[in-house]
């Protein structure tokens, strides 16, 4: 069922936790609000749950106006479900009463859910694997088996959106990893429609058909993972989300780039990049898509920062007009703080012999 944001705002006294927000999601889809801490995200999520009115505009969920300003349906009203950070077990309820009750008193339940009672704990618990677990305790069950019973608990009823406020974020990073792929198995099964908050950019990568990333109360973009990552349309998601470096240097037609800094003035070619950025003479690159050699013409720089990653090196190269981030495969790359270095773009040649050096996500 879909969900419509027109023209969104909070204010909490004097802070502008929302500015104008428009989003529409549709039926079954998975979309992640990305952004830094303080940026509106979990506001946002309560105005959807119905925990805050908002200042401003208006929100349906399957064209029922539940949200606007000074007039909100409470949570209890609405067909949603959700699963909190904290998970927010109940200690005196096992495993089953955690999923019968949700069944027991949703407003929206349907009709065969109702009638068959049972049978939806049994499928449920199916769902999240806790078959064996059904008479646990909260006490008795581990970080990510709690999470399961929290998923589960929200998915029983087949609410017509599924809230999720960094569920993942008290669990350790091999448990996240795993879950991750329980979450997405989940919304496979399921076809619920899911908002999931996070400040975390693999995750939104990893999971959502979309993202929609936030700063400072405002939608920065909205796009698929590929979109976001490969077409960032601000200096804020370029940085946030790819890591990106942003060269300065002047744009000599829609995929031609100049570097500023280059000591060759050769030009980079076959580089895509969002008109918002192109406008502002800057051109993303992200650290994976440079490489470093110790002689040869490109950008001149000293190695300031060096972390070995196991797979990967970091490094990070002072240009003298700004600091760039560089990943090479660490098999290969040995250089050490305070070496003098030239950075090209990998693949990359000169303009007498275009090639294709850059991802050019059109076609991707
Ligand atoms: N009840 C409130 N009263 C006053 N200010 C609030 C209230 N709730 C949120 N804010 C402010 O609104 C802004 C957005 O907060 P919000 O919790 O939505 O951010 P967030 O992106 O979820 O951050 P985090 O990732 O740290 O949870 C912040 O500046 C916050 O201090």
């Amino acid at each position: 069922m879909a969900t419509e944001i027109k023209n969104i705002s909070k204010v909490f006294g004097s802070t502008h936790a929302l500015n104008s927000i428009n989003l529409s999601i549709k039926d079954g889809e998975f979309i992640a609000i990305l952004g830094p801490s303080g940026c509106g995200k979990t506001t946002l999520l309560k105005l959807l749950a119905g925990f805050e009115y908002p200042s401003d505009g208006q929100i349906f969920i399957d064209q029922q106006c539940v949200g606007e300003k000074n007039n909100s349906t409470p949570p209890e009203k609405r067909n949603i479900g959700m699963v909190f950070q904290s998970f927010a077990l109940w200690p005196h309820m096992d495993v089953k009463d955690h999923i019968k009750f949700p069944l027991l008193h949703h407003r929206f339940l349907a009709d065969d859910l109702k009638n068959n009672i049972e049978k939806r704990i049994e499928e449920v618990l199916n769902i999240v694997e806790l078959q064996s677990l059904s008479k646990r305790m909260p006490h008795e069950l581990s970080g990510g088996q709690k999470q399961r019973v929290a998923l589960a608990r929200a998915i029983a009823p087949k609410p017509a959106l599924l809230l999720m406020d960094e569920p993942l974020s008290s669990l350790d990073a091999e448990l996240r990893m795993e879950m991750r792929k329980e979450i997405q198995s989940l919304h496979r099964l399921t076809g619920a429609t899911i908002v999931y908050v996070t400040h975390d950019q693999e995750e939104a990568l990893a999971m959502a058909d979309r993202i929609v990333v936030m700063n400072d109360g405002q939608i920065q973009q909205v796009g698929t993972p590929r979109e976001i990552y490969y077409q960032p349309n601000t200096e804020f998601v370029a940085k946030f989300v790819g890591k990106a470096n942003l060269i300065k240097g002047e744009w000599i037609n829609e995929c031609t780039f100049r570097p500023h800094d280059n000591t060759d003035h050769s030009l980079w070619i076959n580089i895509d990049a969002s008109p918002h950025l192109r406008a502002k003479n800057l051109c993303p690159i992200r650290p994976e898509q440079f490489t470093l050699s110790a002689t040869g013409s490109g950008i001149e720089g000293i190695i300031k920062n060096v972390q070995f990653q196991g797979k990967e090196i970091h490094y990070t190269i002072d240009i003298g007009s700004d600091f760039i981030t560089i990943h090479e495969d660490s098999q290969n790359n040995n250089f050490s703080v305070g070496d003098l270095v030239t950075i090209h773009l990998k693949h990359s040649e000169h303009i007498a012999k275009p090639t294709l050096n850059y991802v050019k996500s059109k076609n991707s």
